[in-house]
């Protein structure tokens, strides 16, 4: 079903048919787009709240600018549907995340509005001011370069690095910091405290337009005069905010803070930016949620709610027939708390996903020893390394995918001082929706190949249970724990924690000329398999490996002794993964079978179901009996 638009967002394919319309009409066209948002999220899903937010920033920017010849990069891009509406693809914005339809980030192949390729966040800056510096360079010099980034995404160590490099160069740059104070979760640290001071300092906001007005008359005399201004602005930002604007401090000119839900003064404003040169940044305050007043309420439950009524705000959920298995993400939460109830040595660290990985039971339990950090997934694993050094154990919370971005922190910080900091990596294996930048297929093979790492996946609540218990442990040194997105299978889950013996997997079943080896929660793909043969009299082992490394070798000798025909299964990378350490295991002790291994290949992997992706990369329920079943049916070759 597809949804109607209004009537002039329905004649809006391109950028240059908003341009049309009259400045009177862009209220209205903001209040379509707005609502076109609400019917399609809340029959076909998706993030919601921070596209809410940037409705009349985004009609403002494409109205004001030349896109796609002006450069925009939106940061995370969750909050870009309004963007994919208006560029020309309102007619297929109902396919949104869905599989082989559109991508719920900006993507370059997608559209050429779509600048540049996000997801994980805080890139925008360092992308455009990569724009900026080759259009410089080329001598495109009014092109203009635009990074919409979040406050939330502003705390990361990545956005500061670029504004530290483009305060030093004089490109053609304009940032917008949207802050609507939340990230996912509200968003933590000083610099949102600093931002909301000045969002709420009156004096402030008074004599600032005052000065814009100044400012606006002045600039047009030329250059002399709007140094002058420039500096009348600064010293009097200074004094009121009794402290030097943190980002005039470093080189940009500050402008705002402005209403960002005022379309008409936004696209003033950007007018005006337009014809001021070099690194500047715009202060746009935002609702997240904005025109949905559940929305605006609770702007963590809406950031991305599921599928809902519209009218009743009621958010759909299947009430099972059965108790149901709970979420690995909720046994994890509820674990940390019973964990560091029993051991004082305990502490839990997240990277801004607090609700998402349910650190936010211990966080409300525990307020003295669960930190979220902000989107600073380097910082996350240092912090983790200090807390170490002086005998605590951390529990690392973070997104499988987003651990890339602390890779060198891993190894420098935490695996080469042999440190005790237990990563938990949650959204191990494909995501679903998010697609292949929030995928978390490379885990264990970067896990695997660093000295001193343990790298293990439960296959259910308990195993997850057990080996948290198993990771804390003293002297136990860097410890990886992955598991998906979701539920797991066993609703009794509160099992008493027990102790696992690292390197050591588990026997499922024993079984004749196929073995199954897995790890981790597709374990159960396995397990539903063999149930389907076994009413064929075909019986294949099935081996719970629970560590790819160490890997459990003893289990292994006693498997390449007895069985002839291999399977491996993972929900990660077959380039360095599980099932590679289990060939050069067999490399090394001169073992030959027949070998099929299954789990992601070379190539990335876009949205859709966990199931439609699993299927696709070859390692569904189906796909593992088809593997087995064909290796029964060959020859074996001679040992
Ligand atoms: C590197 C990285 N870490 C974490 C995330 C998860 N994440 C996506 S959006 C978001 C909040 C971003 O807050 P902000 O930039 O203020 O945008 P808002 O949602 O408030 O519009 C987070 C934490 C991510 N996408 N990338
Ligand atoms: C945009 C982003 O990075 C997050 O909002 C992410 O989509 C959250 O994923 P989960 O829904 O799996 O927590
Ligand atoms: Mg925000």
């Amino acid at each position: 079903m597809t949804i109607e638009p209004g009537p002039l967002l329905a004649n809006i394919d391109s950028p240059d048919d908003l341009k049309k319309l009259s400045q009177d009409q862009l209220v209205q066209v903001c209040q379509e787009l707005r609502q076109f948002i609400i019917d399609n999220v809340s029959i076909y899903g998706g993030h919601f709240g921070a596209s809410l937010g940037v409705v009349e920033l985004t009609v403002a920017l494409h109205y004001i600018f030349k896109t796609p010849y002006d450069q925009l990069v939106w940061d995370v891009g969750h909050q870009a549907y309004g963007h994919k509406i208006l560029t020309g693809r309102r007619d297929v914005f109902h396919t949104n995340r869905k599989y082989k339809g559109l991508s719920g980030f900006p993507k370059r192949k997608e559209s050429i509005y779509d600048t540049f390729g996000v997801g994980h966040s805080s890139t925008s800056i360092s992308a455009a001011l990569g724009m900026a510096v080759a259009s410089q360079y080329k001598g495109e010099t009014e092109k203009q370069h635009i990074a919409v980034i979040g406050d939330g995404s502003m705390t990361a160590g990545m956005a500061f690095e670029a504004l530290n490099h483009a305060g030093v160069t004089n490109s053609n740059l304009l940032v917008i910091l949207n802050d609507n104070c939340m990230s996912i979760d509200p968003n933590v640290g000083a610099l949102k405290e600093y931002l909301t001071d000045i969002t709420t300092s009156a004096t402030y906001n008074k004599v600032r337009d005052e000065i814009w007005n100044i400012l606006g008359k002045i600039s047009k005399f030329g250059p002399n005069a709007q140094q002058i201004a420039s500096k009348v602005e600064s010293g009097i930002k200074a004094t009121l905010l009794k402290q030097s604007n943190l980002f005039e401090s470093l080189k940009f000119r500050y402008f705002g803070p402005v209403d960002g839900h005022d379309v008409n003064h936004l696209t003033s404003v950007l007018n005006d930016l337009k014809n001021i040169p070099g690194p500047k940044l715009l202060h746009c305050v935002t609702v997240k949620g904005k025109g949905y007043a559940l929305a605006e309420k609770d702007q963590t439950k809406w950031h991305s709610p599921g599928l809902f009524d519209k009218i009743t705000g009621e958010i759909y959920k299947t009430v099972p027939e059965k108790p149901e298995p709970p979420k690995y993400q909720d046994v994890f939460g509820h674990t940390m708390v019973e964990l560091a109830e029993q051991n004082d040595k305990i502490m839990g660290i997240t990277p801004a996903m607090p609700s998402g990985c349910s650190l936010n039971i211990m966080m409300k339990a525990m307020p003295d020893r669960a930190f979220d950090v902000g989107i600073a997934e380097q910082h996350a694993v240092t912090f983790s390394a200090g807390l170490a050094t002086q005998g605590l154990v951390p529990f690392c919370n973070i997104y499988s995918s987003f651990m890339q971005r602390a890779y060198d922190q891993v190894m420098h910080d935490v695996c080469l001082q042999n440190l005790n900091v237990v990563f938990c990596l949650d959204r191990a294996g494909f995501a679903g929706a998010d697609g292949p930048t929030h995928h978390g297929t490379y885990d264990m093979a970067y896990m695997r190949c660093l000295p001193n790492m343990i790298v293990s996946a439960p296959m259910n609540e308990e195993e997850l249970r057990n080996l948290m218990f198993t990771a804390s442990q003293p002297d136990m040194g860097p410890f990886t724990i992955r598991y998906p997105r979701g539920e797991g299978v066993m609703p009794e889950w509160r099992t008493p924690l027990k102790k696992i013996e690292v390197g050591k997997g588990r026997v499922i079943q024993e079984g004749e000329e196929v073995a199954i080896l897995t790890i981790g929660h597709i374990g159960n793909y396995a397990v539903e398999v063999c149930e389907k043969l076994s009413l064929e009299g075909l019986n294949p082992g099935h081996y719970d490996m629970r560590f790819a490394k160490p890997l459990d070798e003893e289990m292994l000798h006693d498997i390449m002794r007895r069985y002839d025909k291999i399977v491996t299964v993972e929900d990660g990378c077959l380039q360095g993964g599980f099932g590679s350490a289990v060939l050069e295991f067999m490399a090394d002790h001169n073992y030959h079978a027949q070998v099929r291994r299954l789990g992601i290949p070379d190539k990335y992997f876009e949205h859709g179901s966990q199931l439609q992706l699993q299927h696709e990369a070859g390692f569904a329920p189906q796909d593992i009996e088809k593997a087995v079943r064909e290796l029964m049916a060959q020859h074996v070759y001679a040992r």
